[in-house]
């Protein structure tokens, strides 16, 4: 079995007494997509701030690859090729869809090497190939301000994966979208997983369900339940604390 893209033993955050991590442990494989769902409060932002190294757990070992996440700042472990999606967009809607996905390309860079960057065939390639992945080929020279708002979604998780990261964190991607905008994303994120890790939270089950992977359900910061979506929509502690209410 290959190494885990993701591996948390035993993380806990306490924030002044209060536990919003307690002894909690995942594993993420590599090219695995794995959803995460928990009523509010349930830690599922706080593993997020864990991983991307915003919040130092009190406790417990993260690690990415060989990496260990608690030792490093947030810019490191984003070099490392983390990428993470909240859920309000941050597109510059002054520029074109193909703009958008240009600045991110040579954003990474340090401030001479941006300067010296030059949109090249191979970057060009590049832009075009993840245009064709998010299904915005169409839209590429209107700006982002006229996008709906799932295309806006969609734009976004193109300038993340313009920067290949081996781990994407979502958050929250399909609220406020229409129907078929959700099944697009679903379809989209199955799509993305497979050459990457991807690490979803999501409170919509219908999208989880469409998402076809394993669940982790969280509550209190420990993890309650984790298999199919119908093995943990059918396990008892999971209706009792979270479904059921
Ligand atoms: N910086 C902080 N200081 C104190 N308490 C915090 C801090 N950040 C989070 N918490 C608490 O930790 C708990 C877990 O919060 P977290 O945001 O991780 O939950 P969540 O599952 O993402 O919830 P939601 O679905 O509402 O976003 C909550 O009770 C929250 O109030």
């Amino acid at each position: 079995m290959s190494r885990p893209a993701l591996y948390l033993d035993g993380v806990s955050v306490v924030f002044d007494g209060f536990r919003a991590l307690n002894n909690l442990s995942l594993i993420v494989d590599p090219g695995e997509l794995r959803a995460i769902i928990g009523p509010n409060g349930a830690g599922k932002t706080t593993m997020m701030d864990v991983i991307t190294g915003k919040t130092r757990p009190t406790a417990g070992t993260a690690r990415f690859g060989d990496h260990d996440l608690t030792r490093l700042d947030e810019a490191r472990i984003a070099n490392l090729g983390i990428g993470r999606k909240f859920q309000k967009p941050t597109v510059f809607d002054a520029l074109t869809v193909f703009e958008n996905l240009e600045l991110a390309l040579k954003a990474p860079r340090s401030p001479w090497r941006c300067l010296r960057w030059r949109l090249d065939g191979s970057a060009r390639a590049r832009i075009g190939g993840v245009m064709e992945e998010i299904g915005l080929t169409p839209r590429a020279t209107d700006r982002a301000a006229i996008l709906s708002h799932g295309q806006r979604q969609w734009l976004e998780i193109g300038m993340l994966l313009i920067q290949d990261p081996e781990l994407l964190l979502v958050d929250e991607p399909v609220a406020g979208m229409t129907d078929q905008e959700t099944e697009h994303t679903a379809a989209l994120l199955r799509r993305i997983a497979g050459s990457r890790s991807v690490v979803v939270v999501e409170h919509d089950l219908e999208f989880v369900r469409a998402l076809n992977s394993k669940v982790t359900v969280l509550h209190e910061g420990t993890l309650l339940s984790e298999g199919s979506i119908d093995a943990v929509q059918n396990d008892p502690r999971v209706v009792e604390v979270y479904l059921g209410r």
